[in-house]
């Protein structure tokens, strides 16, 4: 796709937390910017919910429009820089009509990609434009350019990341000081990392939809989001933390995505050898497995507005320059349709438990013989303490077993008199691919 005009004239919709950074860009580092496009790079018009709030530039020949649909109806405009949110809406009719217009698309929008993506990008190709959305994944880290242009020949065994900024640094900071869950979530919302919905990010929700998207792209589908299996963050406590480190591993939440196998979103034990275990605070990362390349690691910022700023401006430029990708990497016809895939379980995995049991003789057998009767074998075993005739946490991680004998042999746990509380249990991914 080639963009011919010596001037690109852009509109935003949305100046919140990324809008404002992508508008301030664009306004004081023009000429660089410009000239990495190859074509003026000129912000004609913006739309959002608050005109009058300062937002660090100046409004001096910017159009603004009170209605953020409206700015795919505005004839100068070439590409709208969509930043509202939000799977459905405003977001979504603007996205539409701006392709529907002939207007190339850059969004941040994970939630739009993941639920709508096949049909958008269906769109801009109807239309001829672009439509891209590297913000969308892992903020700033180039992880859809990786995944779709720098590893194209690859065949993908597993796409494997830590995908949300908010909830990394939610579980870093409770795993170094011992603060509790909703002080530290709170940090992460004044730091501009957070969904406008905290659900989104802590239930595991933001990071599937970014899952979606690499899914779609690693194994040439349309993106099918109801697929992931999610589970959040909220129930890891301070104990876990501890057991875990003594087992060997650190939590995550992370997204898994394999051939054939459902993906994944779950808070999930590392091994400490593990590239993925490394990262902490608000940094993301992907691991990408592939033949022949052998394992990449993309590290680095997954929120805020100077890393979510930085790719959205790669992909205007791109535009600029005619070199806009396909959206998923290849032409509708050669992408297959990820409501029709057949995902099954996969291989058997390898689980953390922790159970909180009265501290009495017997309950090791009691707890032993009912692992045993569901074929599930104990790697290594912890209980820190005693606490005669009270209780305390007793942590495990087995040998791979299935899902479905897990769950079996949890419930009869939970049936024991000595089980005072509902098990908690996380898979175990395995370390990156090595060489
Ligand atoms: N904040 C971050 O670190 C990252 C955000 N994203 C995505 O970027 C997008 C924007 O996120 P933020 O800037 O953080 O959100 P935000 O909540 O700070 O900003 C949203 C903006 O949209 C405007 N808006 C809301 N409804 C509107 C409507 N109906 N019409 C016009 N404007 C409307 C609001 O006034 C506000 O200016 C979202 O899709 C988000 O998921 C992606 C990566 C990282
Ligand atoms: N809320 C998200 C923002 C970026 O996508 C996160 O915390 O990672
Ligand atoms: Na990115």
């Amino acid at each position: 796709m080639t963009y011919e005009k010596s001037v690109l004239n852009i509109a935003i919709a949305g100046l919140g937390v990324v809008g404002s950074e992508v508008a301030r860009q664009l306004i004081r580092r023009n000429d660089a910017l410009s000239a990495a496009g190859g074509s003026r790079l000129q912000l004609v018009a913006v739309s959002a919910r608050s005109k009058d709030s300062d937002r660090g530039f100046s409004m001096d020949g910017i159009q603004w429009v009170d209605d953020a649909r409206d700015l795919a109806k505005i004839d100068d405009v070439d590409l709208v820089i969509e930043l509202i949110g939000g799977s459905e809406g405003v977001a979504l009719d603007l996205t539409r009509a701006a392709l529907a217009a002939g207007k190339h698309v850059v969004t941040a929008n994970k939630a739009m990609i993941a639920h709508h993506g096949g049909a958008l990008a269906k769109l801009a190709e109807e239309n001829e434009v672009a439509l891209t959305f590297e913000a969308a994944v892992a903020g700033g880290i180039p992880a859809v350019k990786t995944l779709r242009e720098g590893l194209v020949a690859n065949e993908f065994s597993r796409v494997a990341g830590i995908l949300n900024g908010t909830c990394n640094y939610i579980l870093s900071r409770m795993e170094k000081t011992g603060e509790h869950f909703d002080d530290v979530l709170v940090d992460a919302q004044k730091l501009g990392y957070a969904e406008a919905e905290p659900s989104f990010d802590v239930d595991g929700i933001d990071a599937a939809h970014k899952l979606t998207i690499l899914a779609a792209i690693a194994f040439g589908h349309t993106p099918h989001f109801e697929a992931v299996k999610i589970s959040g963050i909220r129930d890891v406590s301070a104990v876990d933390f501890a057991y875990a480190r003594q087992l060997g591993f650190r939590i995550k939440l992370v997204g898994v995505a394999e051939p054939g196998r459902v993906p994944r979103m779950e808070t999930c034990l590392l091994p400490l050898s593990s590239q993925l275990a490394k990262v902490d605070g608000v940094l993301n990362a992907v691991a990408y497995d592939g033949m022949p390349i052998g394992s990449v690691l993309s590290v680095g910022p997954g929120a805020g507005a100077g890393a979510t700023g930085s790719a959205v401006l790669a992909d205007v430029i791109d535009v600029a320059a005619g070199r806009a990708c396909l959206p998923f990497g290849r032409p509708m016809a050669a992408l297959s349709d990820g409501s029709k895939a057949k995902n099954g379980n996969g291989p058997d995995t390898a689980f953390y438990i922790r159970l909180t049991v009265i501290d009495q003789p017997g309950v090791l057998a009691d707890v032993t013989r009912i692992l045993q009767e569901h074929d599930i074998s104990v790697e290594s075993l912890v209980q820190q303490g005693r606490a005669p005739d009270d209780v305390v946490a007793l942590a495990m991680t087995t040998h791979e077993c299935p899902a479905s004998a897990l769950e079996a042999a949890l419930s009869a746990l939970s049936a024991l008199s000595c089980v005072k509380a509902s098990p908690v249990s996380m898979p175990i991914v395995p370390s990156e691919q090595e060489g």
